[in-house]
């Protein structure tokens, strides 16, 4: 039986737990905490995830709290929008929502990301949990509060720091997601370890068999270890002024992938792709060895994620980078390596630099 506890805290104080477990016994006892005996509870998820997780998850609620209500949208990045979330307040409102009652996001990262900005915003802010069901939403997007939506395709354009209550991780549920999905998970696990912590990159070099195979013991290890480093970081800086950027790595180039492609890739695919431009650029500079380079690109090779799709624009790839949230005075806050576990914000990365990394076409 699975069960670990990291609290996170914020100027020292604790703000909310995350509870990793292997099944969701304990996630009514962790609610009760939070005293839903009176609230109503609104599960927020979507049609995927629901047919795996829903009964399950509302069978146990039932007669727990003071309502249990269901809304479910169309699963993908297409629904991070507005006009989601605008059906999800007028679910809200006609369903008697009060400042009192809560919202549980249970699904992967795109259901994480506009709960937590719906109840950061309805009301002026209603409590929110997080229940992450893919392996990209358990070990980042449930974690630091960043909550959000895509705006016309523009990734996660409009959005707030909004802290959830609890975050409770089912690790099992990883067993169900595709294997892409949860490749693109580890497109997230990978930068952890390039980011801040060598020894996890090898901890992941060695047991890159197990954790293909989803074997207990790795999910468990893998999900801790993220969790732990992503905690380390959003604890230093929780609203981006600093460090936080670091988390970035890969997304620059990733975002703008992203959007040009409509989705079609997934966000763990994306971050991966431009983690390796970023890290290319890293050797160009002469931040990291070649020889370092090449590990990085042998474990994203053997987890088996797609090229950077030939019908992009070298050109417009970078162009689409002016619209980065890490823009200041427009100078773009690029994330490079100084060596594998130790990343820097670097100010001078130049189109050119990454134009020249598109273009060699190796990744
Ligand atoms: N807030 C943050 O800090 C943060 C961090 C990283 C990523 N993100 C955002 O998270 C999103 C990506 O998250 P994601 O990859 O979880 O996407 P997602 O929520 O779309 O889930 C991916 C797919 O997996 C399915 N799925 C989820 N859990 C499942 C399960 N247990 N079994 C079977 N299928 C399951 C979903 O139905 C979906 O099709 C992006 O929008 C990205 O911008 C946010
Ligand atoms: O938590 C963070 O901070 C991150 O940057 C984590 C990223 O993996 C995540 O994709 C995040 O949503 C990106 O943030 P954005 O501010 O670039 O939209
Ligand atoms: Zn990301």
């Amino acid at each position: 039986m699975l069960e670990k506890r990291l609290e996170v805290s914020a100027e020292g104080k604790k703000v909310y737990d995350i509870v990793i477990e292997n099944s969701f016994s304990n996630l009514v006892k962790e609610l009760s905490a939070l005293d839903i005996q009176e609230r109503k509870l609104c599960i927020v998820t979507e049609r995927r995830v629901a047919s795996y997780y829903l009964e399950e998850v509302k069978s146990i609620l039932e007669g727990r709290c003071a309502k249990v209500e269901v809304y479910i949208f169309q699963e993908g990045e297409a629904s991070k929008n507005l006009s989601t979330v605008d059906n999800l307040y007028h679910f809200l409102i006609t369903h008697e929502f009060d400042r009192k009652d809560m919202l549980l996001a249970l699904g992967g990262g795109v259901t994480g990301d506009l709960t937590g900005f719906a109840a950061a915003t309805y009301l002026r802010g209603i409590d929110f949990v997080q229940i992450p069901t893919s392996l990209l939403a358990q070990v980042d997007s449930s974690i630091g509060g960043k909550t959000g939506v895509d705006y016309h395709a523009y990734k996660n354009m409009v959005g707030a720091f909004y802290m959830p209550k609890l975050v409770y991780i089912n690790v099992n549920t990883i067993k169900t997601l595709s294997e892409r999905q949860y490749h693109s998970g580890l497109g997230e696990v990978i930068k952890h370890g390039l980011i801040r912590d060598r020894a996890y990159f090898e901890w992941i070099k060695a047991n890159k068999e197990a954790i293909a195979e989803r074997k207990d013991e790795a999910l468990a290890h893998m999900v801790e270890e993220s969790c732990l480093i992503k905690r380390a970081v959003v604890e230093e800086d929780p609203k981006e002024h600093g460090v936080r950027a670091l988390l970035n790595f890969g997304h620059t180039l990733g975002h703008s992938i992203e959007k040009l492609m409509n989705f079609s890739l997934t966000h763990g695919e994306c971050v991966a792709i431009g983690s390796l431009l970023a890290a290319d650029i890293s050797s160009k500079r002469g931040y990291i060895s070649e020889q370092e380079n090449k590990e990085i690109k042998n474990i994203y090779a053997y987890f088996d994620f797609p090229a950077l799709p030939k019908e992009l624009k070298a050109k417009e790839v970078v162009k689409e980078t002016k619209h980065d949230k890490k823009m200041e005075h427009g100078k773009i806050k690029f994330i490079l390596l100084d060596q594998i576990g130790k990343a820097a914000i670097y100010q001078d990365v130049t189109p050119e630099e990454m134009l020249a990394v598109i273009e060699q076409g190796e990744v």
